[in-house]
Order: structure tokens, then C-alpha cells, then sequence
């Protein structure tokens, strides 16, 4: 639905994307996840038609966003970083004014006002003036106005930056109950927020993109299997050299616990794996006692962290390459 090949942006000399490649499945809900300066906001612009990229291709559709900017216009939704909100308007009658200009034929145009406002749960508020609006509801109205026209594509920049935890949570649920229907983009530099709306999730840093995967894929290819932690007693010498002739296992470090005759062992697994039960029941079989077992799974946290640090040395070390040989 939505391919975007080799982007890349100057301002001035200073690229704020480069060679940015990624694409959006029919009904699907991506994360453009970065950190602050990351290009997200960039790239979301160019793809909304209102920047023109310095390089590369947007496609949405059949259309090329830069080509046919009015067409791409018309086919999405775009709420900005600051939703475009009439404050002396009341609820439906900002929606209804965003139906004309988005050229929604007249007849059908309290239809889908009225359908929006129900969909963003807005109904309480229909008669209220957009001023008196807490910043969740206003955020609301900003979702509202970027489907108000039913467009197949929405494209959401950082759409819960500001809101409480609460009202972060209702402005989540309401885009996720807008995909399938909808092609989604949401840009956040929340990994929380990329890892629990999307379907995937594509890592930008310093301009570029690091990584595209599902959620899931993320934390299993790129941080590994995780492990486990055990606390055992008996004679760990006998179980440690087979411990580690397990197929699922690919280190085992022991450690013995300070005052006390106990052991601490650390077992790191193959991606994919899930190695517990085996492990439990051999060390029980071998006459050792097992106090305690714990499951370390990496985060993706841990993933993102890694991967924005990778991106930032490489370039780092390329900068550094190039002033010494100027
Ligand atoms: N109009 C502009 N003129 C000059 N530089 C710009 C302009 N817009 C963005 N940049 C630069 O491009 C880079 C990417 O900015 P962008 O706003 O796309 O990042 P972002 O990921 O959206 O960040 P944030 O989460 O802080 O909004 C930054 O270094 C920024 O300073």
C-alpha cells in the first residue's frame, strides 16, 4: 500500500533523512520509531505531500506523492505534530468545515461527520467549543479530522506526545481500532507505544533506518533467546558440562552464592527457544535441589537502545574517518 524507496532529505547541506526504504501492508499498522531528530517528522511530511524530498520515491497506492500531490492529498490523513484545530469552532462544526475542504460531495458530508465523531468517542462533545477541549479530546478532534474523509491511508505524527497515561491509553485504542479498515503510520519515539499499537515496527536513527520487523521478531533476532537465572544446591560440577551439551543452550556460567553452599547459574539460550521445562527436570533428575528458576527475556528496549547506539557510532566512526582524511 505504501512503499517509500531511498528517501532522502537535505536542508541545506545537512541530511535530515538519507536513503530512507520501507513499506506499509494493506490494513496494517506501522511504528516509525526513533529518537528526538531522528527524521521521523520529516519523512511523515514528505509522505502527507507537503515537503518535497531532495531524493527517492513515496508511493502511496498507485500514486507518487510528490507527482500527484493532490490525488495522494485526498487518499490520506494527516494529523502534524500540532493538530490544525479551529478553536472557535465547536466539534462538528470544525469537522464539518474539514469535510468541505476535503472535497467530501455535499450529500454525504453529515454522514461522515457524524459516523467520525462516534468512531473517536467524541459524541459528549459534539457541541463543544474546540477552546474548552481537555488535550485528550483535542487529540481526539485531531484524529477526527484526519478521517473525517475516509481516507485509506492515515499517517499520525507522535499522536500522544502531551497526554496523561489515561489518555494516552484511549488515544491508542481508538488508532488501533482504526486499522484494518485503514493503512496506519504512527511516528513515536515511545518504544512502548511502537511495540503495543504496531503490527511492525521500523527503527529511524540519525536520518536512517536501523531495523523493520514485527514487534516479536525484534526482541527474538536481534537481542537473542534471553535465558534464565537458577539458584541450585548440590554437586554443580556434575550438571555443568551437560547443561551446556543441550541443543537449545548456547552458554552456562556458574557462580557460587556468598555464604552459602548454593549456586547461581546462568544459562543464555538459542533464539527461538524455550528451554525451561528441560532444564528444570534435568537438574532435578541429576540429585541437585532447584530453589529457584527465572526467566530473562530480553526487552525491547534493550533492542532499540542497542541498535540507535550501533547507528550512532557507526556514523560517529565514519565522521571520523573522513575529517582525518581531509
Ligand atoms: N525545516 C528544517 N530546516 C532545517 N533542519 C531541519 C528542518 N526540519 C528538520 N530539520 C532537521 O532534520 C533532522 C530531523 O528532524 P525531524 O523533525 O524530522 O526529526 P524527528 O524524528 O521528528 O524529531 P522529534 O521527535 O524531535 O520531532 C533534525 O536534525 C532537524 O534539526
Amino acid at each position: 500500500m505504501i512503499e517509500v524507496k531511498n528517501l532522502s532529505k537535505f536542508f541545506g547541506s545537512t541530511p535530515a533523512i538519507s536513503d530512507v526504504t520501507f513499506s506499509v501492508r494493506e490494513g496494517e499498522i506501522l511504528g516509525f520509531l526513533g529518537p528526538n531528530g531522528a527524521g521521523k517528522t520529516t519523512t511523515m511530511r514528505i509522505l502527507s505531500g507537503y515537503i518535497p524530498a531532495t531524493a527517492g520515491t513515496a508511493t502511496i497506492g498507485e500514486y507518487e506523492v510528490h507527482q500527484h500531490s493532490l490525488a495522494v492529498r485526498k487518499r490520506i490523513g494527516y494529523l502534524p505534530e500540532r493538530p490544525p484545530l479551529y478553536l472557535d469552532m465547536t466539534v462538528k462544526g470544525f469537522l464539518g468545515f474539514v469535510t468541505e475542504l476535503k472535497g467530501v460531495p455535499r450529500r454525504d458530508r453529515a454522514y461522515r461527520v457524524n459516523t467520525t465523531i462516534e468512531r473517536c468517542f467524541l459524541e459528549e462533545k459534539r457541541h463543544t467549543l474546540i477552546r474548552k477541549l481537555s488535550k485528550g479530546y483535542r487529540q481526539r478532534v485531531g484524529i477526527a479530522q484526519a478521517i473525517v474523509h475516509d481516507p485509506p491511508v492515515i499517517i499520525l505524527d507522535e499522536p500522544t506526545i502531551g497526554l496523561d497515561p489515561r489518555q494516552m491509553i484511549e488515544v491508542r485504542n481508538l488508532i488501533k481500532s482504526l486499522a484494518g479498515k485503514h493503512t496506519i503510520i504512527l511516528s513515536t519515539h515511545l518504544l512502548s507505544e511502537a511495540s503495543v499499537i504496531s503490527d511492525r515496527v521500523t527503527i529511524i536513527s540519525n536520518g536512517k533506518v536501523v531495523t523493520s520487523n514485527t514487534p516479536d521478531h525484534l526482541m527474538k533476532e536481534l537481542a537473542g533467546g534471553g535465558g534464565y537465572t537458577l539458584n541450585v544446591g548440590g554437586d554443580i560440577d556434575v550438571v555443568k558440562s551437560t547443561l551446556n551439551t543441550l541443543p537449545e543452550i548456547s552458554s552456562v556460567t556458574v557462580s557460587p552464592l556468598e555464604n552459602s553452599d548454593r549456586y547461581q547459574v546462568q544459562i543464555t539460550c538459542v533464539p527461538d527457544t524455550e528451554p525451561g521445562d528441560k532444564i528444570a527436570t534435568f537438574i532435578v533428575n541429576s540429585g541437585l535441589h532447584l530453589y529457584e528458576m527465572q526467566r530473562e527475556k530480553p526487552t525491547l528496549e534493550d533492542v532499540f537502545l542497542e541498535l540507535t547506539n550501533q547507528a550512532e557510532t557507526e556514523d560517529a566512526n565514519k565522521q571520523l574517518v573522513k575529517t582525518n582524511n581531509e
